[in-house]
């Protein structure tokens, strides 16, 4: 049994890291920079429990890697994050660690148990070699300190800390803000922040993600419906019938969300978009299609190709696949080169034969973002 429970905070949206992947969804060879980052500090103390803090569009995902966690869902801003976290922590310490400190070594996190017990946060800082300039005047070095991440904090004090509207950038300003007591200990320089994109080449010791491919697919199949405009790959088909459908019917960007979706491991589109839910009541699947690319990327692949089959008595299909296949390269941000399109009959026979509705099938190939 352990006073104390970790908090990964994993919740934001990388936006200064500029890479097409989130920092947190890098690939260590096969794993997730958050799950790395969790794993390396579990082995480095006994916590009572462990709390990854997700992004509200990421957090079902990320429950398909490790049952082990307890999983949060974040908030607009760190500290909104650090809030939802804490309501899950009933050890009588917390150490709280940015996902973006990918490389904190095990000295740090002694330095910081060594000093359990007396003061309300302990943190590690880092002195300053530079010269330091203050709106332009030169300061004391000696009076600057960075402050990293893990902290070390008394669970109570840090909750009283936050319930508050005053923003802080870190627990120990928080603490500090209610003359809570700091200790600095020692951090070190291998506990740098990934903020910026190009710093991840200061991270030697992160493995480069595998060269592995992933492949998934997708099948839908909707009915016609008289009267209804008909939607195919986001191009309109000029028809006097449409497909019966809670969205905008388009067969086959259904198929095709589906198997990016079957690639990547997360699930398929009503997990992310439930024909129960209102707000997705006649809704254009472009912006469907363009939600899940998002995704894609952003936990951390690319896409390589996709192939798909529309089987359809009717309408005829061919005069319409350039346009559809333009429209695909567009919203998944990929050449036409890897797209495919394939269409055939249902030569008489079946639900496609007779005319009665059009099912689409569709394979898609990722590979992860290689960012090193
Ligand atoms: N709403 C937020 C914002 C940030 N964080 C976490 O707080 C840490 C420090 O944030 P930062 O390094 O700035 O990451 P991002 O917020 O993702 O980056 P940016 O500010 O560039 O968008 C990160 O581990 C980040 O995942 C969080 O959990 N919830
Ligand atoms: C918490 C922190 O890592 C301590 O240095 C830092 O303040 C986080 O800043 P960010 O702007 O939220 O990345």
């Amino acid at each position: 049994m352990s006073d104390l429970t970790l908090i990964v905070l994993c919740a934001g949206n990388s936006t200064r890291f500029q890479h097409k992947a989130k920092k947190q969804w890098l690939r260590i060879e096969n794993e997730p920079l958050w799950l790395n980052v969790t794993k390396r500090l579990s082995g480095f103390a006994q916590f009572e429990k462990i709390i990854v803090t997700a992004h509200k569009n990421e957090i079902g995902y990320m429950q398909n890697f490790d049952d082990d966690y307890t999983y949060v869902t974040g908030g607009e801003t760190r500290q909104e994050s650090m809030a939802n976290s804490l309501k899950e922590v009933t050890t009588k310490y917390v150490m709280v660690t940015d996902v973006a400190r990918a490389c904190v070594p095990k000295s740090v996190i002694d330095n910081l148990l060594n000093e359990k017990g007396v003061d309300d946060c302990i943190v590690p800082v880092l002195d300053v070699s530079d010269t330091v300039i203050y709106n332009e005047n030169t300061i004391n070095r000696d009076n600057v300190k960075l402050i990293q991440t893990p902290q070390l904090s008394k669970t109570e004090i840090l909750k009283k800390a936050l319930n508050t509207t005053t923003e802080f950038t870190d627990d120990s300003s928080a603490i500090n803000a209610i003359n809570g007591s700091i200790k600095y200990v020692k951090g070190s320089i291998k506990s740098k922040k990934l903020t910026h994109g190009d710093e991840i080449h200061d991270m030697p010791s992160l493995k480069p993600a595998s060269n592995n491919f992933f492949t998934g697919t997708g099948i839908d199949i909707h009915q016609f419906e008289d009267g209804k405009k008909m939607y195919l790959g986001g191009v309109e088909i000029p028809c006097d019938y449409g497909f019966k459908a809670h969205s905008d019917g388009d067969v086959l960007i259904h198929s095709v969300i589906d198997a990016l979706l079957g690639a990547a491991g997360a699930g398929d589109i009503g997990e992310f978009f439930p024909d129960t839910d209102p707000k997705y009541k006649g809704a254009d699947s472009k912006l469907l299609l363009q939600e899940i690319v998002e995704f894609i990327y952003n936990v951390g692949y690319e896409i390589v190709n996709i192939d798909l089959t529309i089987l359809a008595q009717q309408p005829k299909i061919n005069p319409f696949k350039k346009d559809i296949k333009k429209k695909l390269s567009e919203i998944l941000a990929l050449e036409k080169q890897f797209i495919n399109i394939k269409a055939t009959t249902g030569e008489k026979m079946g639900f496609v034969g007779r005319k009665e509705g059009v099912a689409v099938q569709s394979i898609a190939t990722l590979k992860y973002y290689k960012w090193k």
